[in-house]
């Protein structure tokens, strides 16, 4: 039997536990520092057993995931290190950095248990294990961090592991990690929560922008809902790269600016051909590039019952929902629901049949 211990049971923890679990010959252990976690990832299924001591889940254990945010995986794994661990252990890790904590691991490298950085590209701006998804990390890109001191035969055995995510593993320095995800990651989220909160400030004055926005606004800013602690840990630790990143950020906004200035049309337009030309080489839906989830957004108007008309209207056609989230509703202006699925199939079949009824609906 292999055991897979899981230290932090939420969106990211949980989603792989729910990839492991049930699979022949695995058995998967959560770990909380709170009781009331610990029952709560046993009720909802995520995991085989759950346990509030370090010691109980790691000790047998082959493989070792850390799911904490950024700042918690150095004393994690110093812990981890003074314990007894089984032989041979692999201990990883899914954080949105690397180099500090491969550079940690390298230090404190203790014989016959090997240390492998991990990075799945995929997630979302929601977090805690009630989210956790099974579908989560399929066809994402999963980054490992190996190094040098790494034994084949220990990647070996964690890519054969994580086959069960469906994801893609790709082998990558985490310097070079770090800056990359830095500039297709970390930057967008710095870049939404500064458009929100610069919009925040005029509709302060004026409400009317709010209920304006439309879906430019949202297809833009959706991961400014992002949890705020996770992302101060991310910042703070990839900090020399950001630094750079936000001065080449406000270097392209300032040549924005001087040809909006300059009136230059001619400059304008090929500024969003050449952005176009390399978002459209994107591939289209598929995790860890673009979206993370099947989210659809439908216009709501204000009046009682459309919430269980649209979910009703579902259900009629089989077409599962994964989960269902009012992103406004007042009185003066229409409601968003936001429908997500498990997969592009029932979303496709959700947006035709939400059209043919006449709703309006974003992806
Ligand atoms: N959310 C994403 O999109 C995403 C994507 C890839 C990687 N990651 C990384 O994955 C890790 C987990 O993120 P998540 O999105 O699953 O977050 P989450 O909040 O859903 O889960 C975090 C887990 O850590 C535990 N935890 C939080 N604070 C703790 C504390 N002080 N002491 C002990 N345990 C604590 C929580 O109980 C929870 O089980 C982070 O390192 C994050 O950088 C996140
Ligand atoms: O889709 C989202 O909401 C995400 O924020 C996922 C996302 C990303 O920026 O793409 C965020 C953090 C990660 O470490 C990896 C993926």
């Amino acid at each position: 039997m292999i055991k897979v211990a899981i230290f932090g049971v939420g969106l990211m923890g949980g989603s792989l536990a729910l990839c492991l679990k049930d699979k022949p010959g695995i058995r998967v252990a959560g770990h909380s520092n709170r009781p009331s976690q610990v029952e709560k990832y046993v009720s909802l299924g995520v995991v085989d057993e759950a346990s509030t001591s370090m010691q109980e889940v790691a000790e047998d254990a082959d493989f070792i995931f850390l799911c904490v945010p950024v700042s918690l995986l150095e004393p994690y794994l110093d812990e981890l290190l003074q314990m007894r661990l089984k032989p041979g252990c692999i201990i990883t890790d899914v954080g949105s950095t690397k180099a500090t904590i491969v550079k940690h691991a390298r230090k404190r490298a203790v014989p016959g248990i090997h240390f492998i950085g991990g990075h799945p590209m995929t997630g979302s701006e929601r977090s805690g294990v009630e989210v956790a998804d099974y579908n989560l990390y399929e066809n994402a890109f999963y980054v490992l961090t190996p190094d040098e001191s790494t034994p084949e035969e220990a990647y070996n055995k964690l890519t054969d592991l994580l086959q069960y995510t469906r994801a893609q593993i790709v082998r990558v320095d985490a310097e070079q990690h770090d800056e990359i995800v830095g500039a297709i990651s970390h930057l967008p989220h710095m870049i939404a929560v500064a458009l929100v909160n610069q919009i925040a400030g005029y509709n302060e004055k004026d409400g009317l922008y709010q209920s304006l926005a439309a879906g430019g606004f949202r297809d833009i800013t959706r991961i400014a809902s992002s949890h705020p602690d996770m992302w101060r840990d991310i910042l703070l630790n990839n900090r020399s790269v950001m630094l750079k990143l936000m001065r080449d950020w406000n270097a392209e906004i300032a040549k924005l600016t001087a040809l909006v200035e300059n009136g230059d049309g001619d400059g304008i337009v090929r500024e969003f051909e050449r952005a176009g030309a390399f978002r459209n080489q994107l591939p289209e839906r598929k995790k860890g590039v673009l979206t993370s989830v099947y989210d659809v957004y439908v216009d709501i108007p204000d009046h009682p019952g459309i919430i269980g008309q649209i979910a009703t209207l579902l259900g009629n056609h089989r077409i599962n929902l994964s989960n269902l989230h009012i992103s406004e509703s007042r009185a003066d202006v229409p409601g968003v629901l936001r429908l997500s699925f498990r997969n592009e199939v029932d979303m496709d079949a959700s947006i035709k049949l939400l059209k043919q009824h006449s709703y309006a609906v974003q992806l």
